[in-house]
C-alpha cells in the first residue's frame, strides 16, 4: 500500500535526514527499520505519514504518488496508523476509555460501534482492567498500552511503531510483542522502528537498514542479522539469538522460546 522511491528529505538547516532512500512496505508483513541514532528512521515515518513532504522522489499510496490535497491526506489517516514513542504525547484525555475512543468520536462513528471497538481493542491490548481508571494513575508501560489501543481501535491497515519497547520492563516488552503478533496476524502491516535488535529480530520478518540517511541493507530478517560487517557498519548490535548460534554453535532460532525448548 505504501513505498518510498527514491526519496531525499532535507530540513530547513540544510540537514540531509533522508538521500535516494526506497522503502517497501509491501515486502513483509512485520517490516522493521533500523539504524543508529539519527540514521533517519523518524524522518522515514514522518514522510510515510504524509506530515512531511520528501524534497526528492516520491511516497507511493496505492500505487500512486501521494498528493498532499485534504482527500488523499484524509484516505492516508484512514490506513495508516501511528504509535508514538511516549505515550505522554499521544494520551489527551483522562479517562482510559475517552482517550482510545477520541479518534473513533472524531469520526462520527455511532456509540454502539464506538463501544465494541474500543472494547476490543482494550481486550487486545490486555487493559480492559483500567476501563474506569484516570490516565494519571496509570504506569508509563499502562500508558503504553493505551496507546497502543487507541491506535488499533481505527483498525487501520498499517500501524507504524515508533520504539515500541523503550522504557519497558521484559513483561511489558512480551505483551508488545504479543500485541503486535495479534495485530499481524489479523491480516495487517506492522512497522517498527527500533534500535532494541533483540525485539526486531523476533517480531519482523523483513528488515531495512538505515545508515546516515541511505538503505545501507534490506532483507528477510535473519538474512540480514547474520551479516556482522552490515550490522557493525551501521552501529548495530548482533541480536542474541544470532550470537548463540554463531558463537555457541546453537540452532538458528527466531525466538528464545524455541532455543530452550
Ligand atoms: N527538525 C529537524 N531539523 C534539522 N535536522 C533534523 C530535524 N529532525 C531531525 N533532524 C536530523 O535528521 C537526521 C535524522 O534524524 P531522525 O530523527 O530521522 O533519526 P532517527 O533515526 O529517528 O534517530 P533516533 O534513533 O535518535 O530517534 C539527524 O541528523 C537529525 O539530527
Amino acid at each position: 500500500m505504501l513505498k518510498m522511491e527514491n526519496v531525499t528529505y532535507i530540513y530547513e538547516d540544510k540537514t540531509v535526514a533522508l538521500d535516494n532512500v526506497n522503502i517497501d512496505l509491501n515486502k513483509g508483513r512485520k517490516i522493521g527499520i533500523i539504524g543508529s541514532n539519527g540514521a533517519g528512521k523518524s524522518t522515514v515515518f514522518m514522510n510515510f505519514l504524509g506530515l512531511f513532504k520528501p524534497t526528492k522522489g516520491n511516497i507511493i499510496y496505492n500505487d500512486t504518488v501521494l498528493k498532499y490535497d485534504k482527500k488523499t491526506l484524509t484516505s492516508l489517516r484512514m490506513d495508516v496508523g501511528l504509535v508514538f514513542q511516549d505515550p505522554n504525547k499521544q494520551i489527551f484525555f483522562s479517562s482510559v476509555y475517552d482517550d482510545i475512543a477520541f479518534g473513533l468520536r472524531n469520526l462520527k462513528y455511532d456509540k454502539k460501534e464506538i463501544d465494541d471497538r474500543v472494547i476490543s481493542a482494550m481486550g487486545k491490548t490486555n487493559i480492559l482492567d483500567l476501563k474506569n481508571k484516570p490516565v494519571h494513575f496509570l504506569s508509563y508501560g499502562q500508558k503504553k498500552n493505551v496507546s497502543i489501543a487507541g491506535t488499533v481501535a481505527m483498525s487501520q491497515k498499517l500501524i507504524l511503531f515508533d520504539e515500541p519497547t523503550a522504557g519497558l520492563d521484559y513483561l511489558s516488552r512480551e505483551n508488545i510483542k504479543n500485541i503486535i503478533n495479534n495485530i499481524a496476524n489479523e491480516g495487517k502491516t506492522i512497522v517498527v522502528s527500533s534500535h532494541d535488535m533483540n525485539f526486531i529480530y523476533e517480531i519482523c520478518d523483513y528488515v531495512y537498514v538505515l545508515n546516515k540517511g541511505q538503505v545501507l541493507a534490506e532483507g528477510e530478517i535473519q538474512e540480514v542479522f547474520l551479516k556482522k560487517a552490515i550490522l557493525d557498519k551501521a552501529s548495530l548490535e548482533e541480536p542474541f539469538l544470532i550470537k548463540a548460534y554463531k558463537y555457541l554453535g546453537k540452532p538458528l532460532c527466531k525466538s528464545e522460546k524455541e532455543l530452550f525448548n
